[in-house]
């Protein structure tokens, strides 16, 4: 299993593409964790509903996996308006984002996800169309060219992505809401888990739950797609429910450690030791050595290692610490 089938949807089939949303929480009251956002989000949801106007523009970042799609639904939800969900790349011309703008009605939630990918172009018209509700396009050419200024009715745009770096200032600064996605906690991927086990009929023990939990290297979708694989090693083997030992052992073969480290995170700490005794290393290094991307590196390995505190960041670069040689068994050399 590499690890874009683990954090990407775009892999799944129709049949997956309605399980996966079947595994989707629709309320804040069923979206496990992120206690933090779910609070502050409850306030200004409620204060908006009160006031009756669209709710501020909400700009969610963090890693894959995390959540960030399915809190922009439960927030559309939560304010009981529709949803046009679109994505940055898509948006190619003025004409595409205008037509989306020119269909969304009072309150309507956009979202744009990997809102980072939007082209300079369009990100402009989108400034004045989060400030103060309208566009103005330029329509014709040469001496018939000009400005058609076109109202819109107040809407709340949802920001998705997981490089907020690559953000610019002026784009940020028109989100009121900016909230940071976290990796959720052993517990919290527990109670996830049970309940996706609930949506699919699985029957996983509760210590069968934990040792997924634990290796799903603190993201739900992670999580998900760990309970499917064992689920079929479950079937496999004719066992009615997953416990503990099954869990370990189907996710040993998974190549998925204790710690939730899959091959890339592992090879990326390997070749840092091996090759460059442990660093300092930039991120552009650590893509041509692996052959990855280094927007995958940045976006999925690295803040998951860098939690875990297995890689350490320096003013010169990543260092691989201590901690990460113990865990893949190499002596750690001692101080010149
Ligand atoms: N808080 C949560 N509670 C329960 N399930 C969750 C939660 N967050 C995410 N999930 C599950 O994890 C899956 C992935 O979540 P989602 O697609 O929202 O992530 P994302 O942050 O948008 O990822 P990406 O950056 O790749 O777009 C969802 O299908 C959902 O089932
Ligand atoms: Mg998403």
């Amino acid at each position: 299993m590499t690890q874009d089938k683990l954090t990407d949807d775009q892999f799944l089939n129709d049949q997956e593409a309605a399980v996966e949303k079947s595994l989707r929480p629709q309320t804040l009251q069923q979206y496990i964790g992120q206690d933090r956002v779910k609070n502050e989000l409850r306030v200004y949801i409620k204060a908006a509903l009160d006031r009756q106007e669209a709710l501020d523009h909400v700009l969610l970042y963090g890693p894959p996996g995390l959540g960030k799609t399915t809190l922009a639904l439960v927030i559309a939800h939560e304010l009981n308006v529709n949803l046009r969900s679109t994505t940055g790349p898509s948006i190619e011309k003025a004409g595409d984002l205008v037509a989306i703008l020119s269909e969304l009605q009072a309150g309507d939630v956009l979202f744009i996800d990997e809102i980072h990918r939007l082209p300079k172009s369009i990100e402009e018209i989108l400034y004045s169309a989060m400030e103060d509700f309208y566009i103005d396009i330029i329509v014709g050419q040469g001496s018939d060219a000009h400005a058609v200024h076109y109202p819109l009715p107040p809407f709340t745009l949802i920001g998705a992505t997981t490089r907020a770096g690559q953000l610019s200032a002026p784009l940020r600064s028109r989100f009121g809401i900016v909230e940071h996605m976290n990796f959720y906690t052993e517990a919290e991927l527990t109670t996830i888990i049970q309940r996706s086990a609930q949506v699919l009929a699985v029957v996983v023990s509760d210590e069968g739950a934990h040792e997924l939990a634990r290796r799903s290297r603190g993201t739900p979708r992670v999580a998900n797609r760990l309970l499917k694989r064992v689920r079929d090693f479950a079937q496999v083997e004719n066992q009615e429910q997953i416990d503990q030992k099954l869990a370990a052992s189907s996710l040993d073969q998974l190549q998925v450690d204790d710690h939730g480290l899959d091959q890339t995170d592992r090879k990326l700490l390997t070749m840092m030791i091996e090759l460059y005794q442990g660093g300092p290393l930039g991120l552009k290094t650590m893509a041509v050595n692996l052959g990855e991307e280094q927007e995958t590196i940045e976006a999925v390995n690295e803040p998951y290692l860098l939690q875990q505190g297995f890689l350490k960041r320096t003013p010169r670069g990543r260092v691989v610490t201590p901690k990460a040689y113990e865990h893949l068994g190499i002596p750690f050399p001692k101080g010149e």
